[in-house]
This record gives C-alpha cells, structure tokens and sequence, in this order.
C-alpha cells in the first residue's frame, strides 16, 4: 500500500476471489498489468487486499462456495467499505444487485445497481467473441470473449455503461466497482486490468 511507482514496483495488491474459474488468468493478467496478484479463499486474506477480482465461471457455484467458507458477508462488507472490485461474467453477476433469473440458492454480493440476466445472448451464440470498444480503454476495441455471457438489463442513475453492444450494456462502472460480461483475461490484452490496477491505486492513495 506504499504510494511508491517508480521502478515497476507493485505498489498494490489485488486478491482474486479462488473458490472457483479461472483465477490463474487473472492472476496472470493482474501481474502483468504491474500489481501484486494473490488467490483469496479466506475471510483473513481479503482483509489483506486492496482491490479484488472476481473471476468469470459458474455464478451458482461461486455464490454457495462463497457461503459455505463464510465469505458472503465479509465480500459485501468489504465492497460497501469502498473497496474496489471488478467483476469478469459470473463475476459481473456477483456484482449485480439483482439477476433476473436466479437459480435455487443462489445469491449476489451485489453493490452495483444494475439487473443482469444470465446466459442472456442465448444458445446459439453461448459462445463468440466481438470486437468492444470500452470508454476508458485506450488504443482501439477490446477483444471480447462472451462464454454463456450475460448481459445488462438495466441500471441505475450511478452507473456508467462503459460498453454497449447488440443493444445491452456489458461493461459498467459505478464508483469503485467494475465489472464486463466479456473475458479480457483471457485475451493476453491487459488494458481492463490495467483500468482496474489505476483504480484500486487511486483509492489506496
Ligand atoms: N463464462 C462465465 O463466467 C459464464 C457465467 C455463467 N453463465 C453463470 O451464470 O455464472
């Protein structure tokens, strides 16, 4: 949490929510985009962290492993706090205030005020990547891998819709929390890590 940036040093940790999908792409990308890249499972080590990703996977899966280890509430006291978040396709159901459709079980953290409807581009489309031009993203579209994505329905006036296509958000932004129904981790481009990196240390500042 040191204010230090000269060198290429991390000068912020970012823990990624390890109970399940693809952490190691995260991981992989936080590092790459210039921070300290750590698996949180427990209540302990998301106190240590500064920022938190949640990955893309099963939604239903994360929400009860989420439960189980006694993490759903520290998850959403830590993210009222003000602690930044980004959310990558399940995560970005995480994220969501209310889901349209959920199973039995399953809960969000919530905390951006949006309705997301899950699987929502349908069953011949569950997979396909597009090009997404992202407000903040510098230097051109972003590569959008979409896996059985979900898309935004509809969000409250503290939200910014960062992306749009096929007629429905899927990047969005409220505060601190960020959060795409696309994959960039696993695209080998950084440019939403490192937006995600320039936030978490805008607010250990
Ligand atoms: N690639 C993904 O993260 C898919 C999300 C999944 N369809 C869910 O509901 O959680």
């Amino acid at each position: 949490m040191t204010a230090t940036t000269t060198g290429g040093t991390a000068d912020v940790t970012v823990g990624v929510l390890a109970l399940q999908g693809d952490v190691r792409e995260h991981l992989a990308a936080l590092t790459a985009a210039g921070v300290e890249a750590r698996p949180v499972r427990r209540p302990g080590e998301l106190a240590e962290v500064d920022g938190l990703v949640l990955p893309g996977g099963e939604s239903t899966t994360i929400s009860k492993l989420a439960t189980a280890f006694g993490l759903m509430e520290p998850l959403r006291e830590r993210i009222r706090s003000g602690m930044p978040a980004y959310g990558s396709c399940a995560g970005m159901i995480m994220l969501a205030d209310k889901i349209l459709d959920p199973r039995a079980g399953q809960e969000t953290i919530g905390g951006i005020d949006m309705i997301v409807r899950r699987n929502a581009f349908g069953r011949q489309n569950e997979s396909f990547e597009a090009a997404v031009e992202v407000a903040g993203v510098e230097g051109g579209p972003v590569e959008g891998v979409f896996i059985r994505a979900p898309w935004v329905e509809s969000t409250g006036a503290e939200v910014e819709e960062l992306a749009v296509f096929d007629g429905h958000a899927v990047a969005v932004r409220q505060g601190r929390l960020l959060a795409t129904a696309f994959h960039p981790e696993l695209t080998g481009d950084h440019r939403v890590h490192r937006l995600f990196a320039d936030m978490v240390r805008a607010s250990a500042r």
